[in-house]
């Protein structure tokens, strides 16, 4: 069943919003009726870079649509069940996945990778086909592989271009900002913080040397941070206990990286934030993905900026990253290379 909004969205952003000079833009969201689509999907829709909404999923989508739907912004919301994603998929431009399934206490975010692997493959297979010029942007875990599954995926079919492909890392730069600024005792807009490398455990690197706030953090305290970046989705995994990973937490943190894509596709400048994507950086140790500070553009990826200086200690967190996620990087690659 196709909610009656399908008509609708397809016409153009042009006439949809007619006395604005903006350009606005159609998204997807693919796993819509789960816990981080179901609030990423109502964020999105109070953004007025959203011309358009495609929620999917295999269970639930039209029922997320129907209730979003009625939020009083003007884009359009419209619903697909599982049958139905070339539909979901005409015409957009910028598609976020958070389909897959979450952690229960006790397993790593590689644990999922049985499962979400062929989810997320299947998923950009039908992007590639239907609308091969979208942004992708990729929630589900294990990130640091279905990332590279993504890319593989996209290149296999011959329509891959690494500006376009990237993997939210935002709740990682959220968490650190949030820690740091009640440590430091100041706002957390005031302790932005780059954390780069990957999206697991030793993987995810924040450089709090960097930061005005964060460099006076020494020690214990240090420590104890760093530690609490890197493994706070186990936090929520426990306290959630059996019943899944961050889910409002992340929905904000992809709306966040949703809006600063929509604002540089938009024509805005200087929009610069974290995101796992094909990187130059560390291609020398083999690690083809990796996440640094990256400025946002018109078509996507517009320029992937270095580390800057580093610590000591930084220098010793990125050396516990590399392996592992050329591990996670590789496995993800041969899951689609090797098929
Ligand atoms: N990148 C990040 O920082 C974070 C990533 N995650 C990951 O996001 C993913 C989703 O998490 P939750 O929303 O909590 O899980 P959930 O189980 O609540 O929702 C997942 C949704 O995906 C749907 N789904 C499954 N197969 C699908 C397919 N082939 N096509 C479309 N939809 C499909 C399910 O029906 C379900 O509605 C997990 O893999 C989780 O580990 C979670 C938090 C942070
Ligand atoms: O911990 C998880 O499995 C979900 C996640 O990626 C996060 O919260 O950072």
């Amino acid at each position: 069943m196709l909610t009656r909004c399908t008509a609708r969205s397809l016409a153009s952003p042009a006439r949809l919003f007619s006395t604005s000079a903006a350009r606005h833009t159609k998204v997807a969201v693919l796993g819509a009726g789960g816990g981080i689509g179901q609030p990423l999907s109502l964020l999105l829709k109070a953004d007025p870079l959203v011309s358009s909404l495609s929620l999917y999923d295999i269970r639930g989508a039209p029922g997320v649509a129907a209730d979003v739907s009625h939020v009083d912004t003007p884009s359009e919301v419209c619903g697909y069940p599982a049958d139905k994603l070339d539909n979901a998929l005409d015409g957009v431009e910028v598609v976020v996945i958070p389909a897959g399934v979450p952690r229960k206490p006790g397993m790593t975010r590689d644990d999922l990778f049985n499962t979400n692997a062929s989810i997320v493959r299947d998923l950009a297979s039908s992007i590639g086909r239907v609308s091969p010029k979208a942004h992708i942007l990729v929630i589900s875990n294990p990130v640091n592989s279905t990332v590279p599954i993504v890319a593989s995926t996209l290149a296999k079919a011959g329509v891959y271009d690494p500006k376009r492909v990237f993997g939210v890392t935002t709740l990682d730069v959220v968490r650190a900002a949030r820690f740091t600024a009640s440590i430091a005792g100041v706002h957390p807009n005031e302790t932005p913080i780059t954390v780069v490398g990957g999206h697991s455990g030793a993987t995810i690197v924040p450089l709090l040397s960097q930061s005005v706030h964060g460099k006076n953090i020494k020690g214990e305290a240090y420590e104890k941070l760093v530690y609490r970046i890197q493994f706070g989705g186990d936090e929520v995994v426990k306290a959630k206990d059996g019943a899944g990973s961050a889910t409002l937490s992340m929905a904000y943190a992809g709306a966040k990286f949703t809006s600063a894509l929509l604002r540089a596709l938009n024509g805005e400048k200087g929009v610069i934030t974290p995101t796992f994507v094909e990187s130059p950086l560390f291609k020398d140790k083999g690690i083809d993905f990796f996440s640094s500070n990256v400025e946002l553009g018109v078509n996507g990826v517009e320029r992937i900026f270095p580390l800057g200086h580093v610590s000591a200690q930084e220098e010793k967190l990125l050396e516990a990253c590399f392996p592992e996620l050329k591990k996670n990087i590789e496995k993800g690659r041969a899951f689609v290379d090797n098929a």
